[in-house]
């Protein structure tokens, strides 16, 4: 008999190395693929989410505007986008946004729960981080006492004084006309002044005040920390489970939010213990109100620190946007000089009740709005249910953009659109609080603020602020560019929130009476 062993059939069949390896590659592929293109979502009666780029971009932090600017133009006016495992769409229409935003706030109002923004920083606090729910509708009722244009006009002495002071600084520091102005310091502190003032009574009497660093230094942070898409650790989600740099700054970000603003809160309580005078101000109603509105200390810290997150680097920045555009635009100027000397003479200088009578300024602040809105994808809201629209499936838990960006540079609502043109607004005679309430959504202003429900609470201060601001700059002075110094109209990453790059200016008086004007008032404290 034979030795020779026969081997079974099965053995033959067994696949060779490369066999393995490339069934091995595709099954990896299958499972990695996802992760990296777009996916569609159907919904049961076939309608898909709206078109997009194919990749997924969990990366896009660098002026992802462009980018969608771009995508608006390829895919349409509501396209969708993947950050990682988050879906996204975008609007890019003035009549879709307001379908969305407007007619159908009821799903579209809420906000996707970020790991570093909302999870690690604000804790689901800060009016803007919270769900849409009942504690977000209670931080904004609260929050809303005094930014409402009755609470703004009842600080009205305090913003006035403020924007004095402010341009006293100016003139102060460009040593009456002859050196330059930074005006980024300045601008700062007038914004931050105006909320600490409605946040907790208080003002930083000096600008070297330590305050004032420690106050931008956590802004900063926070703004680079929050992009408007935000970082990888919210887009892929085992990264949220690693000691990740941007995990450690986001606790120790929330930490020291809490620390400052713990500071003033217990300031304020002591002094109403004692019984001392405590101007009304949001933390005075914080503590009177916290039983009945049942908020604990990190919801009064946060309710505080959003006043300054939101309402500083946003407002200083159109001033200092408005700054550095001047200059380029002498035309602008003259007009503008045309204006006030005839409605208001030198005599005196603008206030808030004279903006019905100076409605070329109101358009330059306008146009200044609009052409570099801060938050160029204003803040993303979140949808909470199914929605159909116009035969585009929109899922639950999609995060909604209002692409500013691309809407303020529709040609058909702004013809010439890259060109600074205050002309565009000479006839609207709203305020942007009142524009954003018009039915006739083609009249709105700009999309500076936001939309629908989420709609920016801090409007009518911040009008009040620019217009107090600007209005006055431009009274007092001349504003140049420096020889040899061409001030940069790039935008400046802040991952959220756009200012200007730091610039340098020449503010030169207009006439004799802006030194005694501008002298007649002094530093005090509150
Ligand atoms: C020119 C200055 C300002 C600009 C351009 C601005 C812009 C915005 C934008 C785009 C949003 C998101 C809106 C949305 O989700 O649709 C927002 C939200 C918000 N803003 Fe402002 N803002 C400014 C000043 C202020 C000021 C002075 C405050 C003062 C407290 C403030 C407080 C807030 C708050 C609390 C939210 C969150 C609202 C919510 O989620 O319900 N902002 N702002």
């Amino acid at each position: 008999m034979s030795d020779t062993v026969i081997l079974p059939a099965v053995v033959r069949t067994v696949p060779s190395l490369q066999t393995t390896l490339a069934l091995a590659l595709v099954a990896s592929l299958c499972y990695l693929l996802p992760f990296f293109f777009r996916k569609t979502i159907v919904d049961k009666d076939g309608n898909a989410t709206p078109p997009g780029p194919l990749l997924r971009y969990p990366f896009l932090r660098t002026f992802p505007e462009l980018r969608m600017d771009g995508w608006s133009k390829q895919f349409g006016p509501l396209f969708s986008l993947w950050m990682g495992n988050q879906l996204y769409v975008v609007v890019s229409d003035i009549h879709i946004a307001r379908d969305i935003f407007v007619n159908n706030g009821a799903t579209f109002s809420s906000r996707k729960n970020y790991f570093i923004k909302n999870q690690s920083i604000l804790r689901n606090r800060a009016i803007t981080a919270c769900q849409y729910n009942d504690k977000w509708r209670n931080h904004r009722r609260i929050a809303t006492q005094f930014l409402t244009p009755k609470a703004v006009a009842g600080f009205a002495n305090e913003i006035d004084y403020e924007a004095h002071i402010m341009l006293r600084s100016f003139y102060n520091s460009a040593a009456k006309g002859v050196g330059p102005v930074c005006p980024q310091h300045d601008t700062v502190r007038y914004a931050l002044n105006v909320m600490l003032i409605m946040a907790l009574g208080i003002r930083t009497e000096a600008t070297t005040h330590p305050f004032i660093d420690r106050t931008l230094e956590l802004t900063l942070e926070f703004n680079d920390l929050t992009g408007p898409l935000s970082n990888m650790e919210d887009f892929i989600t085992p990264l949220q489970y690693l000691p990740t740099p941007l995990k450690k700054r986001g606790r120790k970000l929330h930490d020291s939010l809490i620390e400052l603003y713990s500071v003033f809160l217990r300031d304020v309580e002591a002094k109403m213990k004692a019984g001392e005078h405590v101007p009304d101000c949001l933390a005075k109603t914080l503590l009177l109100t916290r039983e009945q509105e049942k908020l604990d200390w990190e919801d009064m810290c946060m309710l505080l620190a959003v006043f300054i997150l939101g309402g500083v680097h946003s407002t200083a920045g159109l001033i200092q946007w408005f700054l550095a555009l001047i200059p380029a635009h002498p035309e602008v100027a003259r007009r503008a000089h045309e204006e006030l000397d005839s409605v208001i003479g030198q005599d005196s200088w603008p206030t808030a009740e004279d903006e019905s009578r100076l409605p070329y300024i109101r358009a330059i602040i306008k146009e200044v709005c609009r052409v570099h809105a801060p938050f160029w994808m204003a803040t993303p809201h979140y949808s909470t249910e199914d929605f159909v629209y116009k035969g585009y499936f929109i899922p639950k838990n999609t995060g909604i953009i209002l692409n500013c960006y691309t809407l303020h540079h529709d040609e058909r609502r702004y013809p010439d659109a890259h060109t600074f043109n205050p002309d565009r607004y000479l006839d609207d005679h709203l305020s942007s609080a009142d524009s954003a309430k018009l039915g006739n959504v083609l009249e709105r202003d700009h999309w500076t603020f936001g939309a629908g429900r989420r709609i920016c609470p801090g409007m009518a201060v911040a009008e009040r602020e620019l217009w107090l601001a600007i209005s006055r700059i431009l009274w007092s002075f001349t504003v140049h560019e420096i020889p040899g110094e061409p001030i940069s109209l790039e935008e400046f990453d802040g991952q959220s929130g756009r200012v200007p790059k730091p610039f340098r200016a020449r503010l030169i008086p207009r006439h004799d009476r802006v030194h005694a004007l501008l002298q007649s008032r002094d530093e005090i404290t509150l």
